[in-house]
């Protein structure tokens, strides 16, 4: 165990992401409306080339336009492989007003893209005499950003969150498949014959969990295509939340209630995790640091694991 104690994350509910196209302003009022934490207005993938500038403009004015409530509202910048990027960071800083809480960075492949959109924001944030900083979130989308992924995490103190992009991951990678996210028909283990499916995601997933927790990142889980396919969606969230991600995305409505649900701790999971701190202050009480409850081991560690998902639940009650 190093000396250094473990950062805490942004301390704000990330349970749900919904996105929409910056290019369809007639869904910004329904994201509103919606149960989601975060909303993200795209300003890239999802907005053709020709519609950019249009999008942008529509985006900028709908931030101070629309009753957001207490959301974390958020915008998709393009990549900074393309000539829209530093128009769209200027443009948010200086016209959007203060509402604004984060700059999404896609398809980040080393922590210098942080820096570099990071001296941007400084200086037109100055320049704008704007007084809330802008948080920074960043997709991990590429063999790059996944290679670099400890660098990116600590790459900039703006840096909130982490999403794994699973499209354009796939596509960088040369995975061949077209699904976003989810059960790959290839990707299996057999046994006696019987096919045993096996999880793609999962070792970028933990990668990015792990440079998450080392700085103090909240690590999310993006898109999930299918959006027809609840089970699908709820199994893939699941694995996402046990191996410690906070939330995924929605790219449709119906995705939402789904990602709280499985982000959200049950309430019987937190009964739980309080029975377990009760039973390890009746055991610090007999001078125990373990004891056993329901038949098995708790001990100082499982103090700390039930914690998680006190804190969870508590911050989403808030
Ligand atoms: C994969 C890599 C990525 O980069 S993912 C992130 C970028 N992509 C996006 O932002 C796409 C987000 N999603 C969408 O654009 C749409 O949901 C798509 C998938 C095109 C489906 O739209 P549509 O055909 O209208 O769906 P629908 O008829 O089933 O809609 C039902 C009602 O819900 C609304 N709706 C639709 N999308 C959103 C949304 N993102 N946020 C909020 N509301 C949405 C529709 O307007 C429709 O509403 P109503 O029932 O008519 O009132
Ligand atoms: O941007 C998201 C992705 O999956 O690609
Ligand atoms: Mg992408």
């Amino acid at each position: 165990m190093s000396f250094r104690l473990q950062p805490a994350p942004p301390a704000r509910p990330n349970r749900c992401q919904l996105f929409g196209p910056g290019s369809r302003p007639a869904i910004f009022q329904k994201m509103a409306a919606s149960a989601a934490d975060v909303v993200n207005l795209d300003l890239e993938d999802s907005v053709s080339a020709g519609d950019k500038d249009a999008a942008r403009a529509t985006v900028v004015e709908a931030i101070g336009g629309i009753d957001w409530g207490r959301k974390t509202l958020s915008v998709r910048i393009n990549g900074l492989d393309t000539p829209w990027w530093h128009r769209d960071v200027v443009d948010l800083v200086e016209k959007a007003g203060d509402r604004l809480d984060l700059i999404m960075i896609p398809k980040v492949g080393c922590a210098a893209d942080l820096y570099a959109v990071d001296a941007l924001v400084t200086a037109a944030e100055k320049a704008a005499g704007r007084e809330r900083r802008l948080g920074f979130e960043v997709i991990i989308e590429s063999a790059a950003g996944i290679a670099h992924v400890e660098e990116i995490a600590k790459g900039s103190p703006r840096l909130q969150a982490m999403s794994l992009g699973a499209a354009d991951f796939a596509a960088s990678m040369g995975m061949q498949t077209t699904g976003i996210g989810g059960t790959q028909e290839q990707y299996y283990m057999l046994h006696e014959g019987t096919r045993h499916y096996s999880d793609p995601w999962h070792w970028a997933q933990a990668a990015i969990v792990a440079a998450c927790r080392t700085h103090g990142v909240l690590p999310v889980d993006g898109p999930f295509g299918d959006f027809s396919d609840d089970e699908g969606f709820r199994a893939q969230a699941r694995r996402s939340a046990t191996l410690g991600m906070v939330g995924k995305w929605a790219i449709h409505p119906r995705q939402v209630a789904l990602a709280n649900e499985v982000f959200t701790p049950s309430d019987a999971a937190v009964a739980e995790a309080r029975e377990i701190l009760a039973a390890m202050e009746e055991a610090k009480a007999r001078g125990e640091g373990a004891t056993v409850y329901k038949g098995r081991l708790v001990d100082i560690a499982s103090i700390k694991q039930a914690e998680v998902i006190v804190r969870q639940a508590e911050m989403i009650a808030q």
